[in-house]
């Protein structure tokens, strides 16, 4: 079954646009495990315009699930997060400094050096790896040679694809797992999968370990509740 990791970035974003601490960002953690998420993640970023390195620290105590972090190794304080606060998964995402959200994967052939560094810096400390990519075959065998243990799929192009062709947005990715199942990696997905497209993607791309979905899950939970909206994700996953 594939998982779903719920990422409360959004959260963070609404509380932060007046200073207090409404919503809860950690209530909205233990509220997301509690209405059936498989998994938290997290993706903070250097300017903390959402989720702050603090929560970070103050999510980890409270995860029951799995919790995921995401983020751009090349910033030192992210790297001393990940090996602070062990979550069962660290996402290595490209991200240059200031971008509005991620728009790309990891080049794994020029980076591979550098990944394999970091990959082993973090599998060290028993925390398991995935390195964010584009569903090219060259990028993920690029990834394996890191010795990360998954890859997780960069997904904006399948959601905007799939408005035009569904059958065609999603073969790209159909390729792109057989290929990292064949080199023994573990599959994740996510960025823009919603409760149209999930379904169709999870029915397609086999071996998929887990989704983490923020920004789709949260807009909807605002018209149709937190607690329902989880369950139709999962849902949409289980179908
Ligand atoms: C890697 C990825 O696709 C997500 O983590 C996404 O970038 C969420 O980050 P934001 O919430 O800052 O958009
Ligand atoms: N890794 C993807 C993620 O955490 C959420 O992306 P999105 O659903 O906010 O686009």
């Amino acid at each position: 079954m594939t998982k779903l990791s719920v990422n409360i970035n959004k959260f963070a974003v609404l509380r932060n646009s007046r200073g207090g601490n409404n919503p809860d960002v950690i209530k909205a953690a233990i509220d997301a495990q509690r209405f059936g998420a498989d998994g938290i993640t997290v993706h903070p970023r250097p300017d903390e315009r959402h989720i702050r390195y603090s929560d970070v620290r103050e999510i980890k105590k409270i995860v029951t699930t799995e919790f995921n972090i995401e983020g751009n190794c090349r910033e030192q304080k992210f790297v001393d997060l990940v090996l602070e606060t062990k979550p069962h998964q660290v996402t290595l995402v490209p991200d240059a400094l200031g971008q509005i959200t991620s728009n790309h994967g990891w080049d794994t052939i020029a980076n591979k050096e550098y990944l394999k560094e970091m990959v082993g810096l973090f599998k060290n400390k028993n925390i398991r790896v995935s390195i964010f990519v584009d569903p090219v075959i060259g990028m993920i065998e690029g990834a394996k040679e890191t010795g990360t243990d998954r890859i997780e799929l960069y997904t904006e192009g399948f959601a905007v694809a799939y408005l035009k062709d569904k059958n065609k947005s999603v073969e790209r990715y159909v390729t792109a797992a057989e290929n990292a199942h064949q080199l023994g990696l573990g599959i994740n997905a996510g960025h823009d999968l919603d409760l149209h497209n999930l379904k169709f993607f999870r029915q397609n791309v086999p071996y998929l370990d887990e989704v983490s979905i923020g920004h789709a899950l949260i807009c909807d939970a605002l018209y149709l509740g937190f607690e329902n909206t989880i369950q139709m994700y999962k849902r949409q996953l289980a179908e």
